[in-house]
């Protein structure tokens, strides 16, 4: 089983503004409520692509009871822990640009680690733990960490999407895939990363300190994958960008799907690209259909 752990989901309200003007009275020309969090919109494109997962974290609230709700009506089985107070609202202004409003969620305590903990304890090693997304404020830094050593015992694989210094600790427990984007990863460096080159580079530190597998996604300029000595790039397909949110996570959701059916690192990669592409040229998250329309359009080449 691929269970997705989002301990800082989100209720997301995507709103169009026809000429977005901040500081000005801005009227919404259309809008949706969509589930949201790095894990839970990987269960939701792991779904779509025929594999089933478990959704964890902490919810509470009205917008919990809508994003269970919501999970559930797509076929995803949540095991969500319920905390006081309302899982958060982010906000996401699609106009001549995108701009995100990311909220705050509600107070996580002992009691709730503890019961996540014991969750993680029930893995085994043919489980997958995807661990995505930022912490809340009430979490220390340490807590990826701490959840990676929870699992260890299990031997399951561990995913990691996070960034600043909670994926700095992270880090440090060897997980068997991270995906930065390319500003998470030069934020871990205190440099600027714009190309490709600079990506590989960096992502192959990373590699070199104990981490198996790290895929960097760059957006429109594809993604860079660095294995053992290797590095790949993927070269993604052009297209009318319609929404960007998500794609990261739709990129994890397409490696693991084809990892997990047997696939090989080399080939998740590949159908990872085409699923964030498919993405970002979709107004939702991918559907399977577009995911392998795109699948052979992706290029993958050895760079280093
Ligand atoms: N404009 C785009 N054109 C084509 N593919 C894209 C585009 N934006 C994103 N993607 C695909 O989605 C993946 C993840 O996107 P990215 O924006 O880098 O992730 P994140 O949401 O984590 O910042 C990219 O590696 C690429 O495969
Ligand atoms: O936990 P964070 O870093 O605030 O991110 C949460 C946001 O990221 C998303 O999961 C989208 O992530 P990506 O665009 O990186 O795939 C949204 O659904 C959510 O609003």
């Amino acid at each position: 089983m691929i269970y997705t752990c989002t301990l800082n989901p989100s209720l997301d309200y995507f709103v169009q503004v026809k000429d977005f003007k901040p500081g000005d009275l801005n009227r919404i020309a259309s809008d949706k409520k969509m589930p949201g969090g790095k894990g839970i919109n990987v269960s939701r494109v792991l779904k779509r692509l025929g594999v089933s997962t478990q959704a964890l974290g902490f919810i509470g609230g009205f917008t919990g009871d809508f994003i269970r709700r919501e999970l559930i009506g797509e076929g995803i089985h949540p095991d969500f822990i319920e905390v006081p107070g309302d899982t958060r609202i982010n906000v996401k202004i699609k106009s001549a640009n995108e701009t995100e409003i990311n909220g705050q969620s509600p107070l996580v305590n002992q009691n709730h680690l503890e019961e996540l903990f014991l969750k993680l304890e029930q893995l085994t090693e043919r489980d997958a733990l995807v661990l995505s997304g930022s912490i809340p404020d009430s979490l220390p830094p340490t807590i990826y960490k701490d959840m990676i050593a929870g699992a260890a015992g299990s031997q399951a694989k561990v995913i990691l999407d996070t960034s600043g210094q909670a994926l700095v600790e992270a880090m440090e427990a060897k997980p068997f895939l991270i995906k930065p984007n390319h500003e998470e990863l030069g934020q871990l460096f205190g440099v600027t990363i714009t190309d490709v080159e600079e990506a590989a580079e960096y992502a192959k530190r990373l590699v070199s300190d104990g981490i198996q597998n790290v895929i960097v996604s760059m957006g429109g300029k594809g993604a860079v994958l660095a294995v053992g000595d290797n590095v790949f790039h993927a070269e993604v397909p052009k297209g009318t960008l319609k929404n960007s949110v998500g794609a990261g996570d739709s990129l994890v959701g397409g490696f693991l799907a084809e990892y997990s059916r047997g696939g090989n690192v080399q080939e998740a990669f590949r159908y990872g690209a085409a699923a964030g592409s498919a993405t970002a040229f979709s107004v939702d998250l991918c559907t399977k259909e577009a995911v392998e329309n795109l699948v052979g359009q992706v290029r993958v080449s050895h760079i280093k």
